[in-house]
């Protein structure tokens, strides 16, 4: 079955954990299904990556259904932050074994993790707040003092350019999603309503235009990510996808990110977040 008549048959908002976790994989199979994404990985091409492509992605978004499961069966029991993170560790040691050693979703399995685990915990409880104040609210301190390592990309370019990186967006409730991406996403609607690839890259660049991105940051250091938000706020003022031969100019940039060795995998990962919390939030 292909991935939009799958998204069509999940019901709507109370999910339980095994649903929850399959919307997680699906949300990522959509965004790889979504192109032009500057530098980032599609069904198209594969970007500025030379190490992965759409099939290991969806491979690996379809290894990641059960911890996805796992954690909003736990968020729903209630666990700390130390069963999230064991769970979490879990899966990235599955993704490495399935990729052999690529960093296909580590950055998605924390965000999208620690959503899935807020929406097992609203579910069970039965109360009415946001996904991303929950995780602030439950584990936002320990995501925060919680132990990094030093060597990671993110880590190095969290110490030398002071961006917040995955961590500080959870820790904050996600605010580029729900300040940024959500409102483009419903606007985005209007402007596309019969085209929600259109919709995911509007999105996508809203994302690019304004997020500390560490994979820019490790990848093109300030210039790189200034390039990169330059360019998708340049895409956004001259209309975006409301605008005519939009798709010629998404592929510009593109191909931009791609000459240049860009590649937005933090905006990427939000943008799965944000289809996952538009499908769950009121
Ligand atoms: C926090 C993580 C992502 C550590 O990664 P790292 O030190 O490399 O951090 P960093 O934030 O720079 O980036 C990791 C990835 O996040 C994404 N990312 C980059 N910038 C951002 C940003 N501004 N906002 C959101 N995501 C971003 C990218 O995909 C990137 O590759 C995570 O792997 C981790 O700590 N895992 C332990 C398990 C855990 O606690 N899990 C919680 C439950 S799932
Ligand atoms: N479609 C996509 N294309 C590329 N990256 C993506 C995509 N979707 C999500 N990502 C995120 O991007 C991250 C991978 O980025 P990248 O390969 O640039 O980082 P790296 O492995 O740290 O470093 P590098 O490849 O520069 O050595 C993953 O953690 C993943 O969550």
């Amino acid at each position: 079955m292909n991935i939009a008549l799958r998204w069509q048959s999940l019901p709507g908002l109370a999910l339980d954990a095994e649903q929850l976790g399959h919307l997680a994989s699906l949300c990522l199979k959509l965004e790889v299904e979504t192109y032009p994404k500057p530098g980032l990985v599609s069904h198209v091409d594969n970007g500025a990556h030379r190490d992965m492509d759409a099939g290991l992605l969806c491979r690996s978004a379809n290894i990641l259904t059960p911890f996805f499961c796992d954690l909003a069966a736990a968020g729903a029991e209630g666990a700390g932050m130390n069963r999230l993170r064991a769970i979490g560790v879990a899966a990235e040691r599955a993704m490495l074994a399935a990729t052999s050693g690529v960093n296909t979703h580590r950055g998605a399995i924390f965000g999208l993790g620690l959503l899935c685990a807020a929406a097992g915990y609203r579910n069970a409880v039965g109360i009415r707040k946001s996904l991303g104040r929950l995780v602030s609210e439950r584990w936002g301190e320990d995501i925060l003092s919680g132990p990094v390592s030093l060597r990671s990309h993110g880590a190095v370019a969290a110490r030398r350019y002071g961006a917040g990186g995955a961590r500080g967006e959870a820790a904050h409730g996600f605010p580029s999603v729900y300040d940024l991406a959500l409102p483009a996403l419903h606007a985005a609607r209007k402007l596309a309503p019969h085209d929600e690839e259109a919709v995911r890259i509007q999105t996508c660049m809203t994302l690019i235009a304004d997020v500390n991105d560490t994979n820019l940051l490790h990848r093109g250091g300030s210039e790189g990510l200034h390039f990169a938000q330059a360019s998708a706020s340049a895409f956004l003022a001259t209309g975006g996808v409301g605008s005519p031969g939009w798709r010629r100019r998404a592929a510009d940039i593109h191909h931009a990110f791609v000459a240049r060795n860009l590649s937005p995998g933090g905006s990427a990962d939000l943008l799965a977040m944000t289809l996952f919390v538009d499908r769950l939030e009121v």
